[in-house]
């Protein structure tokens, strides 16, 4: 397990034992202010210009957050910034009230009320970091309101203050910045939904923090990973070996689609094409077969008896001659008895949609029995059915945790930061998406291509799901680009998925071998 300030995810527990680990090695702890404060200004000084934003108002808290926003206020007023003051509370602790004292000697004013920074262009936020112990009220909890009432650019330093580092929760009512810088390392809240509105945009600010600490801390828990092109790129099928044919690159069986929602059937199909799988078979409801060739020409359609209403009514297929099986899209929950069939082989299976309804009524506890890997890629409404016993909590980190935990499966939670859990205890979050993905059929695209990927890296389930849901959100960002958020419908979408292969994750480069045999073909 490597250790790196770019991928591991920490709650404010750890992020303390971290910190704590540098200063008992010698790190004086105003040297690491100085560091993160000044780190900081220099990015703020260049997105936010003097010329655009000559005046800022900065409010400090009374912990260390206070501190780096009295650092910053220091070097944007040195800048030639014009910077006024505002602190809320008087007891300061001892470092940040130094860091009061000297940027008063310099000149700069705390003023007595808050409106006396309503004429700034910019406000920085620096009353709570992750100290945040308790809800906010009173006066402080009127003076974040008064301030996003503003509707001003706030640049929020580490969190958006209101905003619990852990659960992303709003403790009472938090400052909604337009822009946050993160100091360290990510903060779990970064990629709670619940926090997304109030942190604007979101930029790390490296302040060294090296690996052993990371090591020292981490070692005992299960680390959280923040996938990025770096992590996923040693499990990638890619590049092919030379020597190799359809079989070899593995056999996905899709079931999905009914006559009433034949669209699943063929979007799955297209995620799973994304994916470079050998060899493709999708079994529909018979009225479906030319549909679906017509779309899928290069995959194997299977023409299962329809029921009355036109949805599968039995698989006439050995199961177990598949490596990976996946289902649910359009499949309506008038047939259990396929789901049934599906848990009974022994092979990876993935259940979205309506394979998931299906579960949700045999109850999760029918999944105990299986002897391969299961992967369980609920949206929200679905995973409130599968488990309604976790779904009063908003920490969708914990959650999905627990959601794995309870089931066995390999849990991916979709939404706007999508979450996946396994059983083994591994953790990974997608750290960016687009809400042009909040769209019928997107889901069924990542279906297949979880499918694609998971049959080609078996042994690496867990990355295969991370995977596909880290290219399916670069996919969707990719298009969206090009055409706008209103433009990626699922087709469009499972057409960008190798473009975004391409751009985040480079093939790595031939090993001077594999070239050599290549040219002497030629
Ligand atoms: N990450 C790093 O390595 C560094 C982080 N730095 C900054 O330090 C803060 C954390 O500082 P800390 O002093 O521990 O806590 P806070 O500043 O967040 O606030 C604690 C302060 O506030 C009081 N308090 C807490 N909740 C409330 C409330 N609801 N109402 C009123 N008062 C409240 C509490 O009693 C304390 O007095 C971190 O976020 C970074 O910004 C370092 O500067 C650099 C290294
Ligand atoms: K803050």
């Amino acid at each position: 397990m490597s250790y790196n300030y770019r991928l591991n995810v920490v709650n404010s527990e750890q992020m303390r034992r971290i910190e704590g680990a540098i200063f008992a090695s010698g790190m004086p702890v105003a040297a690491l202010m100085e560091k993160a404060a000044l780190l900081t200004a220099q990015q703020l000084k260049k997105s936010y210009s003097l010329a655009n934003f000559p005046k800022i108002g900065v409010i400090v808290g009374p912990g260390h957050n206070g501190g780096d926003a009295l650092v910053i206020a220091r070097e944007l007023h040195l800048a030639g910034y014009q910077v006024s003051l505002f602190c809320p509370i008087a007891k300061l602790k001892d470092l940040t009230a130094q860091q009061a004292n000297y940027v008063k000697h310099l000149g700069l004013i705390f003023q007595k009320t808050l409106e006396s920074l309503e004429d700034c262009q910019l406000i920085i936020d620096g009353l709570f970091g992750f100290g945040l112990e308790r809800t906010l009220s009173g006066e402080i909890a009127e003076l974040v309101d008064k301030i996003n009432s503003w509707q001003k650019p706030v640049i929020s330093i580490d969190i958006a203050s209101g905003i619990h580092t852990d659960t992303g929760e709003v403790l009472g009512t938090a400052i909604k910045a337009t822009h946050t810088f993160c100091l360290g390392l990510w903060k779990r809240a970064f990629f709670q939904d619940l926090a997304l509105p109030y942190l604007g945009k979101v930029e790390l600010i490296d302040i060294g923090i090296s690996p052993l600490d990371l090591e020292t801390i981490l070692q005992d828990s299960q680390p959280i990973l923040r996938v990025n092109p770096d992590l996923i790129r040693p499990y990638l099928p890619l590049p092919r070996p030379l020597l190799t044919h359809k079989y070899q690159q593995g056999h996905l069986l899709i079931i999905c689609g009914s006559r009433r929602y034949a669209g699943g059937a063929i979007l799955t199909g297209l995620g799973a094409r994304g994916s470079g799988v050998g060899m493709l078979s999708i079994a529909v409801p018979a009225a479906l077969k030319s549909l679906l060739i017509s779309h899928l020409p290069e995959a194997l359609i299977i023409d299962c008896p329809e029921t009355a209403t036109g949805a599968i009514a039995e698989l006439p297929l050995e199961l177990n001659n598949y490596h990976v099986l996946a289902c649910g899209p359009g499949l309506t929950t008038e047939n259990p008895a396929i789901i049934e069939q599906v848990l009974d082989s022994d092979k990876p299976i993935i259940l979205d949609a309506d394979a998931l309804n299906i579960l949700a009524q045999f109850g999760i506890e029918k999944l105990s029995s299986r002897q391969n890997k299961t992967i369980l890629t609920p949206h929200w409404g679905e995973f409130k059915r599968l488990f309604p016993n976790l779904s009063g909590s908003q920490d969708r980190i914990n959650i999905t945790q627990e959601a794995s935990q309870q089931s066995g499966a390999i849990v991916l939670l979709k939404g706007a930061r999508t979450i996946i859990a396994s059983p083994e205890g591994k953790m990974y979050i997608i750290p960016e998406s687009t809400s042009a993905l909040a769209r019928g059929g997107s889901g069924d695209v990542l279906t297949g291509l979880i499918g694609g990927f998971l049959t080609q890296m078996p042994d690496n389930a867990p990355e295969a799901t991370a995977l596909a849901a880290y290219l399916h959100a670069q996919a969707g960002i990719l298009a969206a680009k090009e055409r706008t958020e209103l433009g990626v419908d699922g087709v469009t979408l499972a057409n960008y998925l190798f473009a975004a292969l391409k751009d985040s994750i480079p093939p790595a480069p031939l090993d001077k071998g594999g070239a050599d045999r290549r040219g002497d073909q030629n």
